[in-house]
C-alpha cells in the first residue's frame, strides 16, 4: 500500500516507488489511472500518481502549523538507454550521465 509511504516522505525518509513488469502487465494503468482527474478530487480510477500527490497535500496541509514542505517535480523518461526531460522546454534537451548510469545500474540489477 502507498498511503504509508507517503508519510514516510513528509517525515524526512527518502521513498521510491517503482512499477515494474512486462510490456502490457498494466504499469501505466496502475501509475496514471484510466480517467483524467480534476485538481483535489479522487475519484475510482485515479492513478497511484495522482492519489499518492493527494496524500502529500492533504497531509501537508494538515502539518502547515507545524512544518513548511517544498514540493518538486522532475519527469524524466529512458528510452533506448536515453534519458529525456519530459518537462524541458520542446527542442532543448538535456543529457543526465551520472543519473543515466544510476538508472541503467537500476534496470541491470531488476532484470537479471
Ligand atoms: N487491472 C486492469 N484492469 C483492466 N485493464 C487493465 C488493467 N491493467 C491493465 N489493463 C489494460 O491493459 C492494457 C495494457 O496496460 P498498460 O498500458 O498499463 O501496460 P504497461 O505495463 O504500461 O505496458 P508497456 O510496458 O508496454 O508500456 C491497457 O489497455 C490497460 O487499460
Amino acid at each position: 500500500q502507498t498511503k504509508p509511504l507517503i508519510q514516510c516522505v513528509l517525515d524526512g525518509y527518502n521513498v521510491c516507488i517503482l512499477a515494474y513488469g512486462q510490456t502490457g502487465s498494466g504499469k501505466t494503468y496502475t501509475i496514471m489511472g484510466t480517467e483524467p482527474d480534476k485538481m483535489g478530487e479522487l475519484h475510482a480510477k485515479s492513478g497511484l500518481n495522482y492519489r499518492a500527490l493527494t496524500e502529500l497535500f492533504n497531509l501537508s496541509s494538515k502539518r502547515k502549523e507545524t512544518f513548511s514542505y517544498s514540493v518538486s517535480v522532475q519527469m524524466l523518461e529512458i528510452y533506448n538507454e536515453k534519458l529525456r526531460d519530459l518537462l524541458a522546454p520542446t527542442g532543448q534537451t538535456k543529457e543526465y550521465p551520472f543519473l543515466r548510469h544510476i538508472f541503467l545500474k537500476l534496470a541491470d540489477f531488476l532484470l537479471f
